[in-house]
């Protein structure tokens, strides 16, 4: 039976990860951050050590985009740091590493989805560390897959669909940059794909983009949520100058996702998923 190490299992992703594996004939170590510190050597190496995994999931890391631009070393640290440690362990073990990364290691300037062949020109500091953490596994792991992905939510942890639910408790009206261009995706989606790359065995390692498909703005995203749970709050649509924030973010961030439909992976649109997500929030 494949042997399955989960990393920041508490999070969106990994709590997803948790329910798929319910049905699924493999064993899993789902470990969170108190279990395993990705950012101690020793921890790592000893995990590896006790025992032999098949795939390790990383779906720890620092997501904090705007608190990152002050906390840069803690990023780093978690970002680059502990991606390294577990692609060193992996490299040594045979094990698969399946690291998550995201759309923020463009700069935002395309006109048409990004590729995995473009170049990566990040423009804050949570996407600089995303970035190094991406070429550290690169260059440790031959046996790895980097799953990009953007705009994750789910009905687990903190996201733009639950923050806007919770204003929405408070607030008639809500001001949303439109001018931030990408796509959301569903958590739930991403776990899936990853799911079915294990399943299938497939060994076409290397740079992948995921998300759901289709494109919105964060105002598109804003309206959709308060439209399919039929709110009465109004959304203004803003430019990024008139909502200032600590971190700068690509105001274009879709991504072409030819190459993992290549794979089997599925890709649903970004409405149904997130009509799926609420249904799910409301149950
Ligand atoms: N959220 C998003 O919108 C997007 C996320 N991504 C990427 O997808 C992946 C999954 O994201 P998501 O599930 O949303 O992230 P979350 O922030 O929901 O979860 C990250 C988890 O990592 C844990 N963690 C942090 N530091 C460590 C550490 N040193 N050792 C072990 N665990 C640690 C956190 O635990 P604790 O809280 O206890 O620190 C948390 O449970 C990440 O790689 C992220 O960069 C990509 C695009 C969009
Ligand atoms: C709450 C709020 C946000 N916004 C804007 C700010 C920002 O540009 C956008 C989204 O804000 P958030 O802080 O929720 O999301 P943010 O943390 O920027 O989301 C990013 O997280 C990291 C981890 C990723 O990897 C990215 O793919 C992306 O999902 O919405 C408004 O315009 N009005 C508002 O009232």
């Amino acid at each position: 039976m494949k042997k399955i190490l989960v990393t920041g299992a508490d999070g969106q992703l990994g709590s997803e990860l948790k329910l798929l594996a319910a049905d699924l004939p493999f064993h899993f170590d789902f470990t969170d951050h108190t279990h395993l510190d990705i950012t101690n050597a020793q921890e790592v190496s000893a995990y590896f050590q006790k025992s032999h995994y098949n795939y390790c999931i990383n779906c720890a890391a620092y997501t904090a985009v705007d608190k990152a631009e002050s906390e840069q070393d803690t990023a780093t640290k978690v970002n680059v740091t502990g991606a390294s440690l577990l692609a060193q362990s992996c490299h040594e073990s045979g094990t698969v590493l399946i690291h998550i990364s995201t759309d923020f290691v463009f700069d935002g300037k395309n006109h048409k989805p990004y590729q995995e062949t473009d170049i990566a020109a990040p423009i804050s500091v949570y996407g600089v560390t995303k970035w190094q953490g991406e070429e550290a596994v690169r260059n440790v792991s031959d046996k790895s897959f980097i799953l990009r992905t953007s705009w994750l939510y789910s009905t687990f942890g903190g996201n733009f669909v639950k923050t806007m639910l919770r204003l929405a408790e408070t607030r008639n009206e809500l001001s949303i940059i439109a001018d931030q261009i990408g796509t959301p995706t569903y958590a739930a989606d991403l776990a899936k794909a990853i799911m079915q790359i294990i399943e299938s065995g497939a060994t076409e390692y290397g740079t992948y983009h995921f998300s759901n498909e289709g494109v919105a703005s964060w105002y598109d995203f804003a309206q959709a949520i308060f439209e399919l749970k039929q709110l009465p709050v109004k959304v203004n649509a803003i430019p990024t100058e008139q909502y200032p924030t600590p971190a700068r973010r690509p105001h274009y961030s879709v991504m072409d996702k030819s190459k993992i439909k290549q794979l089997g992976v599925e890709t649903p649109y970004w409405r149904d998923s997130l009509k799926a997500c609420l249904d799910k929030l409301e149950s």
